[in-house]
């Protein structure tokens, strides 16, 4: 059997141990999802969230902090985890992972994924992780799909790699990434809809109507509850995914999470040319106040992300307006 690795060529050298370990635990993981066993969608616990949890979060959890041993980390944080862990004292890292993420398709065999931050590590667990976004100097996701990707960004440009089964090693596929700016798509958990704040309604009833609406075109629809596999679409093809905050309870922020799975995502779509707010500001203009933190998050092509921006700043009157009557945001 060979040992799962990467084309470092193009990764930093100081964080080509850090990639390596990275790209072993995905490798390792992507094995246990194909071969599928079926108690991995099994309930086992719930995380400090209050999250229930599936033998594949604690799998992937337990498997990444083994990959990543020596990987020069002196603080992994998870949000399997309540508090980060200590792991190698001189180690100049700081990560925060989101082991397993859209764990409802465990079972149906639908592209799940990892999301993983790099910070430069300080001396306490909480100074390395509580601080500003833009601090992160690498970030990135793995996705779990038809085809196992690595997507990462050490801060110039997008970089995708595929895993080649045949020898085990991520190979780099696109050295520069650049998300097409124009697809019309968007993703959204459209059952929240009574829910949403109205600057988000507004937004999707005008791209609902369609033709005859403002926006004086047709839009299509994705959700896949896999935040991973919804960015690399959008990487790929272009698009807008939205998670607002909403009226339900514990949802006053929307559901991701800053720190694991936000931020992150924010830096491989700003890294391709596309942008991420949480409906108004940059993410990574943002602080992270909080391990478990949640943000809303919107991002994609810079138009789209800029328009429901847009249609925060609305008068009252124009956001509450029918889309036949909302004049402002004719296409
Ligand atoms: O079920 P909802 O509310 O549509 O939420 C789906 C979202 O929740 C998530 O599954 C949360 O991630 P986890 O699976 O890591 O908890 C995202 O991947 C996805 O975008
Ligand atoms: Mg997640
Ligand atoms: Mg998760």
């Amino acid at each position: 059997m060979t040992t799962p690795s990467i084309d470092t060529t193009h990764i930093p050298p100081r964080f080509r141990s850090l990639m390596l370990a990275l790209a072993r635990g995905g490798a390792t993981l992507a094995g246990v999802i194909q071969r599928g066993d079926g108690s991995l969608s099994a309930e086992v616990g719930t995380n400090s969230d209050g999250d229930g949890q599936k033998r594949l979060d604690v799998q992937a959890d337990a498997l990444f902090r083994d990959a990543l041993r020596d990987a020069g980390l002196r603080w992994y944080a998870s949000e399997e985890q309540p508090a980060p862990l200590a792991m190698q004292p001189g180690g100049a890292f700081a990560l925060a992972i989101d082991p397993l993420d859209g764990s409802s398709n465990v079972d149906t065999n639908v592209s799940i994924g990892t999301i993983f931050a790099v910070y430069p590590a300080e001396d306490g667990a909480e100074a390395s992780f509580l601080r500003p976004a833009r601090d992160l100097i690498a970030g990135g996701y793995i996705i779990y799909g038809p085809r196992c990707c690595l997507v990462v960004s050490f801060g110039q440009g997008t970089q995708l790699y595929t895993l080649n089964p045949d020898t085990d090693s991520f190979d780099l596929t696109t050295p520069r990434v650049q998300m097409p700016d124009c697809f019309f798509e968007f993703a959204i958990n459209a059952s929240n809809y009574r829910h949403w704040p109205r600057p988000i309604r507004a937004y999707i009833d005008d791209c609902l109507a369609g033709i005859d609406g403002p926006r004086e075109r047709n839009f299509n629809m994705r959700w896949i509850a896999s935040l991973v596999a919804e960015a690399h679409r959008i990487l790929m093809r272009g698009g807008i995914f939205l998670y607002p905050s909403d009226a339900r309870k514990g949802y006053d922020k929307g559901r991701l999470r800053m720190l694991y799975e936000c931020a992150p995502i924010a830096f491989v779509i700003e890294q391709a040319g596309g942008r991420a707010t949480d409906g108004a500001l940059p993410i990574l203009d943002a602080a992270i106040t909080d391990l478990h933190g949640r943000t809303p998050l919107v991002f994609g092509s810079a138009e789209k992300v800029d328009r429901v921006a847009a249609y925060h700043d609305l008068p009252d009157a124009e956001v509450s307006a029918l889309f036949g009557n909302r004049g402002l945001f004719r296409a």
